[in-house]
């Protein structure tokens, strides 16, 4: 497998104070990729800085080998179209529709004749699991997993390989929160989509990361499949995989991998 995003050595600050240190991390083309990490540990930032929106103060990042810094504005562009994001808080647009709001980074783009844009809409509408006439709802009018699955259509409306999530399943119930596990594991799987997804949601870590990278005193702790990242000695790690529903999530994966 190749990887797709490299961090290197990477340093990252606010001000005097270093929230990422000598920090090294590959994403492998294809794969589900899980940050965990405590309150503050800098995974924010870390995606931030990997889709260029956080100056970075050492070390490189490259996408695609390719690295943002060192790119005219015309190739930034075409290398930032390679790629979506769907942030925790990263409402829609409350006076769009929902057509609108899958439209704005086509019409953003530019280049696409109106028919191709109702082409485009129609076919992230039903890759999101959506039905035609949700096309003219505004948000006010759609449940909470409504709204996630028409901000990923967003994400995903050019044809991004890459996509990063901040937190996608905060907010939703436990049943639409596997609802949305569920179609993003179809997508990747329909597409070869790469993820890249901040996470405090083990049960969705376990349904959809193929690896789990934990971030601690600024680094990457360890990576790795959830099992093998489970078994790390250190305080966040116990806390986070092996309190009550931590346990119950690791056997429920441990009789998953051992059903033939
Ligand atoms: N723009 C900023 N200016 C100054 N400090 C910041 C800024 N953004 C984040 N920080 C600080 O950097 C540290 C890492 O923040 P970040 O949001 O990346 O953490 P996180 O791991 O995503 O946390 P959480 O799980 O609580 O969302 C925190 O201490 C935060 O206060």
């Amino acid at each position: 497998m190749s990887s797709v995003i490299r961090c290197i050595d990477l340093g990252t600050r606010f001000g005097s104070r270093w929230i990422h240190r000598h920090l090294d991390l590959e994403v492998q083309a294809g794969e589900i990729l899980a940050i965990v990490g405590g309150s503050g540990s800098g995974k924010t930032t870390l995606l931030r800085s990997i889709i260029g929106l956080n100056p970075i103060a050492e070390g490189s990042i490259e996408i695609f080998g390719q690295s943002l810094d060192h790119l005219n504005s015309e190739a930034g562009r075409a290398l930032r179209q390679r790629w979506g994001v769907l942030f925790q808080l990263g409402a829609l647009f409350s006076a769009l529709t929902v057509f609108e709001n899958i439209a704005f980074p086509l019409r953003e783009w530019g280049g696409f004749r109106k028919e191709d844009i109702c082409a485009l809409v129609a076919l992230k509408l039903q890759m999101v699991g959506l039905r035609p006439e949700d096309a003219d709802k505004l948000p006010a009018e759609l449940s909470g997993g409504m709204v996630k699955r028409v901000a990923l259509a967003r994400a995903l409306a050019l044809d991004a390989e890459i996509l990063f999530l901040d937190e996608p399943t905060s907010g939703l119930d436990p049943i639409a929160a596997a609802d949305f596990d569920q179609l993003l594991r179809q997508i990747q799987a329909d597409i070869g989509l790469t993820v890249v997804m901040i996470s405090h949601d083990l049960e969705s870590i376990a349904a959809t990361a193929d690896r789990v990278a934990v971030l601690s005193g600024g680094k990457v702790l360890s990576i790795g499949p959830l099992q093998d990242v489970a078994q790390v000695d250190d305080p966040y790690v116990r806390n986070f995989f092996h309190g009550s529903r931590g346990e119950l999530v690791l056997q429920s994966l441990q009789n998953r991998s051992a059903t033939p």
